[in-house]
C-alpha cells in the first residue's frame, strides 16, 4: 500500500522566489486492490501530490511510503520498477511506433542491454491489448490522436508490471465510453492484480461511480479520504463543488443545475420520461418539487404532455414544444 504520512508537497524556492506550500499535513493511505480515484478542483494540488508520490519531486516535508518503507529509501532502480506514472505528455520520442513506446515500460526490468525478451514482447502485447490500444501497434506515437497516445502512455505503464500505478488525469481526452472502460480496466487490475492505483480526473461523477476510495482535495487544501457514499454523506463532494448554477445532487449523483426564478414542477410520466422531463425543465428554469403543490405541473398522458399552470392546461405533442412553451410561458 501506498501511505502519505504528514505529507507536504509544493515547490521549494529558487533564485530568490519564495517556496510555494501547495498542501500539507496530508494523512492517507490507498490501499492494494483498491481503485483512488484523486479528485479536486483546478489548482488544488492534485498534479504537484501526484508527482511528488511518484518520487518526481521532493516532498517539502512528512513521507511517502510504499509497503511500508519510505519511497526516499529505495533506490531509483527498484522504484522504477514498482511505481508506474502516467502524466498528460504530448512530447513523446519520435520515430517510436506504439509497441516501441510500451515496450519501454519494460526497461526497468530488462537490465543493461535493454533488450526484450519473448516473455516482454507477451507482456507488452498484453498492456497494448489491456490499454485498448492493440489496434495502434504500429503507428508512430507522434501521429496519435490525443485519446490514443493516452491509451499507449496507459499500456506503457502497464508494461512496467508495477506495483503501484499513479495516473493524472488518463481520461482528459477520451470520449465517454472509453473513460468508463479505461476506469474500469484500472479497477480491475487493481483487483486481479492487487496493485495501489491512483488516479486523478475531473470527471467528478464517474469518480463516484466507480472508485473504491475518493482523496478529495477541498478548497482549503485538506484531503479527505472516504468512500464516494461517505464523502457525499457528510457534505464535503458539495462543500466542494457546489457553485452558484451548480449543484451536487447526492441521490443522484450527478450535478444539476440550479432552477431559477420560475417556480416549482412537478413532473408525472413513466419510466425515463420522467427525469428527462425534469432536467429539460429545469433547464428551463424550473425547480423540480417532490410532491404537490407545484406552481406547474406537466403530465404525460401517453401520446401529449398536458402543462398546468395557473388554472389554465396547455397540451403539446413534443417535448420540444413543450420546452419552449416552458422557457416562456404564456397563454
Ligand atoms: N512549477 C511550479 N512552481 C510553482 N508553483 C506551481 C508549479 N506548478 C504548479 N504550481 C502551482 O501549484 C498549485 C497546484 O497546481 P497543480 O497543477 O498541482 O493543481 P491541480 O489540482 O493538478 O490543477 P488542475 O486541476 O488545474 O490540473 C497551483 O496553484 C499552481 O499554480
Amino acid at each position: 500500500m501506498l501511505t502519505l504520512r504528514s505529507l507536504s508537497v509544493g515547490y521549494p524556492g529558487r533564485r530568490g522566489r519564495p517556496s510555494r506550500r501547495v498542501l500539507s499535513g496530508l494523512d492517507a493511505v490507498a490501499r492494494s486492490g483498491d481503485l483512488t480515484v484523486l479528485i479536486g478542483p483546478n489548482g488544488t494540488g492534485k498534479s504537484t501530490l501526484l508527482r511528488t508520490l511518484a518520487g518526481l519531486q521532493p516532498a517539502l516535508e512528512g513521507d511517502v511510503l510504499l509497503d511500508g518503507s519510505p519511497v526516499t529509501a529505495i533506490d531509483a532502480a527498484e522504484l522504477a520498477r514498482r511505481v508506474a506514472v502516467v502524466l498528460t505528455e504530448r512530447d513523446l520520442p519520435a520515430l517510436l511506433t506504439a509497441r516501441e513506446l510500451t515496450g519501454l515500460g519494460r526497461h526497468p526490468h530488462t537490465g543493461f542491454t535493454g533488450r526484450l525478451t519473448a516473455a516482454d514482447h507477451a507482456v507488452v502485447a498484453w498492456a497494448l491489448d489491456a490499454a485498448g490500444a492493440a489496434h495502434l501497434a504500429e503507428r508512430p506515437v507522434t501521429e496519435l490522436s490525443d485519446g490514443e497516445r493516452q491509451r499507449v502512455l496507459t499500456a506503457r505503464a502497464l508494461a512496467q508490471e508495477p506495483a503501484a500505478i499513479l495516473l493524472d488525469e488518463p481520461t482528459a481526452f477520451l470520449d465517454v465510453p472509453s473513460r468508463v472502460a479505461l476506469m474500469g480496466l484500472l479497477r480491475r487490475l487493481a483487483r486481479e492484480r492487487s496493485l495501489v492505483v491512483v488516479v486523478s480526473t475531473h470527471d467528478l461523477e464517474l469518480a463516484l461511480r466507480i472508485a473504491d476510495r475518493i482523496w478529495l482535495v477541498d478548497p482549503g487544501g485538506a484531503l479527505r479520504c472516504g468512500t464516494p457514499e461517505e464523502l457525499t454523506l457528510d457534505g464535503a463532494i458539495s462543500t466542494s463543488f457546489d457553485g452558484d448554477d451548480l449543484s451536487f445532487d447526492a441521490a443522484s449523483g450527478v450535478f444539476v443545475l440550479h432552477g431559477g426564478g420560475s417556480g416549482t414542477a412537478l413532473v408525472t410520466a413513466d419510466g425515463v420520461r420522467g427525469p428527462l422531463l425534469e432536467r429539460a425543465l429545469t433547464r428551463e428554469g424550473w425547480r423540480p418539487a417532490a410532491g404537490p403543490p407545484a406552481d406547474l405541473t406537466v403530465t404525460w398522458t401517453g401520446d401529449a404532455y398536458e402543462a398546468a399552470l395557473n388554472g389554465t392546461t396547455h397540451r403539446f405533442t413534443t417535448l420540444a414544444a413543450l420546452t419552449d412553451w416552458a422557457r416562456r410561458p404564456g397563454p
